[in-house]
């Protein structure tokens, strides 16, 4: 894969529900694929977990934050506070019964859905759906987050420092503010941070550490940070676990081999065609002879005005 494929500019959506229908889970699996090979990170439409199970949880976030804790990401203190669940823990907050059983309700559904998912990121990497069940963990994190508002001119800006996830194998993300709430984003290669906004009924997906060794790094674990701003923001990380007994060995051995092979060194084979086709079949020319000239006028524009002037100010101007 060549470094600027991961020059993107925004959070590719995927929508779940097309998994359902032979006819559009081929087209799904291969956006799937492209999302998490070459950008890391994705939004999930239709993706089942029932709205009241998120809006209980959603709902007891101001009650359950008072004070700023400490935390340290890349050296620098962030400015959030956090409540950390994981399954069958035995100490709850005392102040709100309810909030055992919301969250306990939510782990479940989380984990039903990163049981959907990773069977799907699995036929999206040309492997069996149940390749990656075997490495799940019984236990999974769940963490409340609250990033207070900072005053305009506050010199601390820092929700939380940019990481990579090394809690799990995906983490499936709700940001559980209103929509003109920013925060996240995430680099891209070209060492642009890209805005990931909030939109309603999506949880943000993004790859874990392990994950990335487990595919030999054809999957990639993309670094992301949250940015304090003027409003005041809730987030809602689960974190997919990882098999406490996985070994070095399993985790770098296991798929070796499946993603040892050219097509996927190269960026996966089918991304390369789909590159390639995507020009020809979208643009306007017919042939592939003429989109192609377009294409290489476009990069190559000097050598274009030299050898092909009386076709280079059509093509530089076709922006299509
Ligand atoms: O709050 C967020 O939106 C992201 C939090 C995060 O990246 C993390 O806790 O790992
Ligand atoms: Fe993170």
């Amino acid at each position: 894969m060549s470094q600027s494929t991961n020059d993107f500019q925004e959070i590719p959506i995927i929508d779940l529900s097309l998994a359902n229908e032979p006819a559009s889970r081929s087209a799904l699996l291969n956006n799937l694929r492209l999302a998490i090979t070459e950008v890391g990170f994705l939004y999930i439409t239709h993706h089942g977990v029932p709205q009241p199970v998120i809006q209980s949880l959603v709902g007891v976030l101001p009650k359950l934050f008072g004070s700023v804790g400490s935390e340290i990401t890349a050296a620098e203190a962030d400015l959030r506070e956090q409540v950390d669940f994981a399954t069958e823990l035995s100490a709850w907050p005392s102040e709100i019964p309810e909030l055992r059983s919301i969250v306990e309700t939510y782990i479940t559904e989380l984990t039903l859905l990163g049981e959907r998912f990773l069977s799907l990121v699995a036929q999206a990497l040309d492997l069996p759906s149940d390749a990656f069940d075997t490495f799940l963990s019984d236990q999974n994190r769940l963490k409340l987050v609250h990033y207070p508002a900072v005053a305009p001119d506050s010199a601390i800006t820092q929700g939380v420092g940019p990481h990579t996830d090394s809690s799990g194998w995906w983490t499936f993300l709700l940001q559980a503010s209103e929509e003109h709430v920013k925060g996240l984003q995430v680099l891209n290669n070209a060492g642009d941070w890209v805005d990931v906004p909030v939109l309603p009924d999506t949880f943000v997906v993004n790859v874990g550490q392990a994950f990335e060794v487990l595919t030999s790094g054809i999957c990639k674990a993309t670094i992301h940070r949250v940015v304090s701003t003027g409003d005041e923001r809730y987030s809602i990380p689960f974190f997919q676990g990882v098999r406490r007994d996985l070994t070095k060995r399993d985790a770098t051995e296991s798929f070796r081999e499946h993603f040892s092979t050219p097509s996927w060194k190269n960026g996966h084979e089918s991304d390369t065609r789909r590159a390639i086709d995507s020009p020809f079949l979208q643009g306007k020319y017919d042939t592939w002879g003429e989109s192609q000239l377009r294409t290489k006028i476009r990069s190559h524009p000097s050598n274009g005005r030299k050898f092909y002037s009386q076709v280079y100010q059509k093509y530089i101007a076709d922006d299509a």
